[in-house]
Parts: C-alpha cells; structure tokens; sequence
C-alpha cells in the first residue's frame, strides 16, 4: 500500500500541511526540530492509534489549538483508494474510515505502517512490553479474533489483579471464573503468537543475514509467560497465594517475550548499540516483508533520521532492499540521505512546520 496523500492539522508545530507522495522513496529534509518526525508520527498514528514517541496523546496536539487532524489517502495494491481520518476535537479521538466513523482498532486494520527511528532499539534494549507490542501488532494484522480477545484477557486480569489487591482469600469460587477467563483467551493469544513468530522467523534469518552477517545466524526465543507446557489455569490456581503477596498476577501472556539471538552474539551484552539498532531494523523489515507475504503488498517503510542511525554502507543495504520490494518509503534527515542523491526521490523541504516539494 501507499499513502498518496497525508494533510495534516495542528500537530506538533505544523499548523496545516498537504503531501502528495510519490509512490517510491520521498525525503523530508529540514533543519533539527522543523516537523520531520512529526509528519511520520502522523502517518505512524493512523496505523498504530499512537505514536512511536513517548508521552502523553495530548502532547501530538499543537499549542495552544483545540484539536487536530490527520488525513491521508491509501492506494492499495489492487488499485483500491481508501480514505482515511484521525482526530481530535475537545477531550475525544475519532477515527474514520470513508467518512465514516469507526473504532481506531478498524482504521489501523486499513493502514500498515512500518516505522524504524532513533528509539527503534527499544525493542531489543528495551522492556519486554515494546516487543509484545511489535508482536502483537503483527498478529492483530493477521487475526481477525486477536483484538476482542486481547480485550477479553485485559480485562479478566484487571479483575484478577483487583480481587489480589483486595486482599481476598484465594478460594476457587472468587477466583476461578476470572482465571478460566484467562486461561481461555490467554491461551489463544499464546498460540496465535507462536503461528506469527513461527512464520516470522525465516524472514528475521534472511534480513539478519543481510544487514548483520558478521553476527552468524540468528535464532528466536519465545517465552509465553508461564512455564511452556503447564496449563495456564493450573498455573494460576497454584500461583494464587504468591500472586496475593505480590499484588498482581505473575503468570499470563501479559509476561510474555521473545528475543532475537546470534551465533556470534549469544547474549543482548554482546551487541553494540549501532548493532542493537540494526537487529531493531531486520526485526521491522521482516515484519514488513511477512506483512507483504500475508496482505499481497508492502506496507509503507518509514526511516526517521535514517543518516544519523546507521554507516553509509547500511544505509545502501537498506535502500537497496526497499527500492527492491518495492516499497513506498518515507526517510527524514538534515540532508539528503548520500545513497538516495542520485537515485529518483521525491524531496520535502520543512521548515518551521512548512512542507514545501522541492523535485
Ligand atoms: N505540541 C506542540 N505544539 C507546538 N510545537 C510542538 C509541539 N510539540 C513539539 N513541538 C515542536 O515541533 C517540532 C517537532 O519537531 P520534530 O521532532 O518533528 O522535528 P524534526 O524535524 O524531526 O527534528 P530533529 O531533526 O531534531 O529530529 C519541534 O520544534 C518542537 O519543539
């Protein structure tokens, strides 16, 4: 898919901007701090119903203004134009898809968007929390079922929790429907993670052995959030009382992660921080490119500050990976990343908010 069109309305510092993008590589070029990232956070909030920054959504809204909006117009593959619209107005987000209004879970089942930027690393340094959400938002794409299901798990556990933090004796009458609720929906979480990761997995050898060779091959670890094999109904009976102590439940796919290890680099410690970044990116690609297998088209590939995250050499593996896809890609820096100054690319120059096309 494509994003043809993105018109943008008091987000961050830009005010009120329309893009036409090409439907290959486009750079947004422009000084620190003029609205680059800002524009692939509003792509990135259409396809996820949050942004890739830390913070509060009230932050997104500029100064001063009441409400925001984000529109964009999605070529499909097959030719399909579908509109698209996320707003604020007063304290309520709205989220259309064909001027209609619709929940954000159906208008980020419209747009893939795939985004690799200066905080990306986060899912390999970071809490396991980042990469249940990388993994999650791959099965949501997949799984009709996954989202009011992950719902329903939510909130027998905040039942569960709330019955703990109560102090309430651990019998079988109080807890039990709660954990059956659990087990059920958690257990469907649980395989529906393993399908994807198991069809992810070919894809992370690939890109891993194409951007990251020196590091040998890769493997993937799963762990489900409680002990593999154990019926997790059983394991939440048996773990009530410690679960008492603590205040919270300690088993469940709300504890679960997975990590991307190598042969040459066995454990997180052994990477550098450039390579943390690099294993972030072949983790994002191969999502994308299994996305591509899945959905019959790529989803659109964004590359915040790509210059400053990865050598000159990387960049070109990258590059030439993308243009081969083909893949409609959005890239920001302070110039024009050097593989692409030759290469045919659609440039935004963005100044104070301001998005000026320039080729
Ligand atoms: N809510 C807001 N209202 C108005 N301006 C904001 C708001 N939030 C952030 N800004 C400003 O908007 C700009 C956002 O910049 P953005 O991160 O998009 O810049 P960038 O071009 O990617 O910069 P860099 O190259 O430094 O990463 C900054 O100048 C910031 O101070």
């Amino acid at each position: 898919m494509r994003l043809e069109r993105l018109q943008l309305r008091a987000l961050r510092c830009i005010s009120d901007a329309g893009l036409e993008f090409a439907p290959g590589f486009n750079v947004l070029v422009g000084a620190n701090g003029a609205g680059k990232t800002s524009v692939l956070e509003a792509a990135f909030l259409l396809s996820h119903g949050r942004s890739f920054r830390s913070g509060a959504r009230e932050a997104l809204l500029q100064r001063g203004s009441a409400g925001l909006s984000i529109f964009s117009t999605v070529r499909h593959a097959d030719g399909r134009l579908v509109r698209l619209g996320l707003g604020r107005e007063g304290s309520r987000w709205e989220a259309r898809v064909e001027g209609q209004d619709v929940l954000i879970g159906q208008l980020v089942r419209e747009c893939a968007i795939v985004c690799f930027e200066p905080g990306s690393h986060a899912l390999i340094a970071g809490s396991a929390e980042e990469r249940r959400r990388f993994l999650d938002w791959g099965v949501f794409h997949v799984e009709q079922e996954f989202l009011p299901t992950w719902r329903r798990y939510q909130r027998a556990l905040k039942q569960r929790n709330s019955l703990l933090r109560s102090n309430q004796a651990p019998d079988d009458d109080i807890y039990s429907p709660w954990e059956l609720e659990l087990a059920r929906t958690g257990t469907l979480i649980d395989q529906w993670r393993r399908v994807y990761l198991a069809a992810l997995t070919g894809y992370l050898r690939e890109q891993a052995s194409a951007l990251l060779p020196e590091l040998g091959a890769a493997e993937l670890r799963y762990r489900p959030g409680w002990p593999e094999g154990d019926d997790l109904v059983q394991v939440l009976a048996n773990q009530r009382r410690r679960d008492l102590a603590k205040g919270h439940t300690s088993a469940g796919p709300h504890r679960a992660d997975w990590s991307l290890s190598f042969e040459l680099a066995p454990q997180r410690e052994h990477l550098s921080r450039g390579q943390e970044k690099l294993v972030a990116l072949v983790c994002l690609l191969a999502q994308a490119r299994l996305d591509a297998e899945r959905r019959g088209e790529w989803p659109v590939v964004c590359l915040d500050d790509l210059a400053s995250e990865l050598d000159l050499s990387h960049q070109v593996a990258v590059i030439e990976r993308l243009e081969a896809a083909p893949a409609q890609v959005l890239i920001t820096g302070t110039e024009i990343p050097v593989p692409l100054r030759q290469a045919q690319t659609k440039v935004f120059h963005v100044e104070q908010g301001r998005l000026t096309p320039l080729l």
